[in-house]
């Protein structure tokens, strides 16, 4: 945690309330009335926000100020500034969780993932789990995220492999779990905190939403500075507004090559004198990650040409 900030912690939202983790327990909290017209009405106050309160009840209290944050991970719609909406405020990490086996790995999947953290600049880990059933081969298509740069951490939650491992890069911060259904997330968890009863992923009764719902985020105390945010759905979504013009930043082992194309536009796809696709070509950047990158750029500028369509008719 930033020195100087409240120590209050909001860990919960649902509607107008929130659950505010405080030195002396949890209080459900509104926001100060004025507080609302001073700040922008999406992102008012997230879960993960570092918050001043004031009890006014027992177990209750009011949010007097929002403490800046660092960086958040956001829900952003192509075009429309406004319609930002934050997730988790002060997230330190995205750490994308993969299963050797069962499910088997999507790496297009994890691709999108690292995307979305790049473009919100948000450091992003690579947990490889149930690494007891890897037969030695699956582990090694993980290799080119570790030529990328990106930290890759194998654990089971079964045997306790590499959980040392991953709790060094967890304790002290705050981190989102993403991964597809069954890769072992709750587990990981569960491993950390035997105690508590948890199912990542899935919302509390007590939201009362749907197990769909991407809104609802809440964080889960692994130790006293160290917190999962569970964002349910996060696997699901798009890529969140990334522009195609940015994407190829978007890989970090692209970025070698970026000044280095014939043309200072250039789209890596079938442009004379691109230097990416030499060095796909030479085996410098790996041909799967290169697939992903064109994979997405394609529905990107899909997904633009649809938004200027729409705007030209307006
Ligand atoms: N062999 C093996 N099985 C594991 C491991 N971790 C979890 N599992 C099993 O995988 C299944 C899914 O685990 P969960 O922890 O529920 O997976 P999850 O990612 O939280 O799934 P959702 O809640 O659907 O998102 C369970 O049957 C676990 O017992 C592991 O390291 N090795
Ligand atoms: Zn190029």
């Amino acid at each position: 945690m930033r020195s100087g900030w409240p120590p209050n912690l909001v860990i919960r939202g649902y509607g107008q309330y929130y659950d505010v983790l405080t030195p002396e327990g949890v209080l459900r909290c509104v926001v100060r009335g004025s507080l609302k017209r001073e700040r922008r009405k999406t992102d008012l106050v997230a879960v993960g926000d570092r918050v001043e309160v004031r009890r006014v009840a027992p177990g209750e209290g009011v949010i007097e100020a929002v403490a800046p944050r660092t960086r958040a991970l956001s829900r952003r719609a192509r075009g429309a500034e406004d319609a930002e909406q934050v997730i988790v405020a002060n997230l330190d990490q995205l750490v994308a969780v993969f299963a050797v086996a069962q499910p088997e790995p999507s790496l297009p999947m994890l691709d999108r993932f690292l995307v979305i953290a790049e473009a919100q600049e948000i450091p992003a880990v690579v947990c490889v789990n149930k690494i007891d059933l890897d037969d030695g081969a699956k582990r090694r298509l993980f290799d080119p995220y570790r030529r990328a740069g990106y930290r890759v951490v194998e654990t089971s939650a079964l045997t306790g492999a590499g959980l040392e491992e991953l709790w060094s890069c967890l304790a002290g911060k705050l981190s989102a779990l993403a991964g597809p259904s069954g890769v072992g997330k709750s587990s990981l968890v569960k491993a950390f905190r035997p105690d508590l009863d948890i199912r990542i992923g899935e919302l509390s009764e007590a939201t009362g939403r749907g197990r769909h719902t991407t809104t609802v985020t809440s964080l889960i105390q692994l130790d006293e500075q160290t917190f999962i945010a569970d964002t349910p759905g996060i696997g699901t979504l798009g890529l969140w507004g990334v522009e195609s013009s940015e994407l190829d930043r978007c890989f970090p082992e692209f970025r070698p090559y970026l000044g280095a194309c014939y043309y200072a536009d250039c789209r890596h796809l079938a442009e004379p004198g691109c230097a990416v696709r030499a060095a796909v070509e030479s085996g410098a950047i790996d041909a799967g990650r290169y697939a992903s990158y064109q994979g997405l750029l394609e529905q990107l500028m899909e997904e633009e040409r649809a938004e200027g369509w729409r705007r030209s008719r307006r």
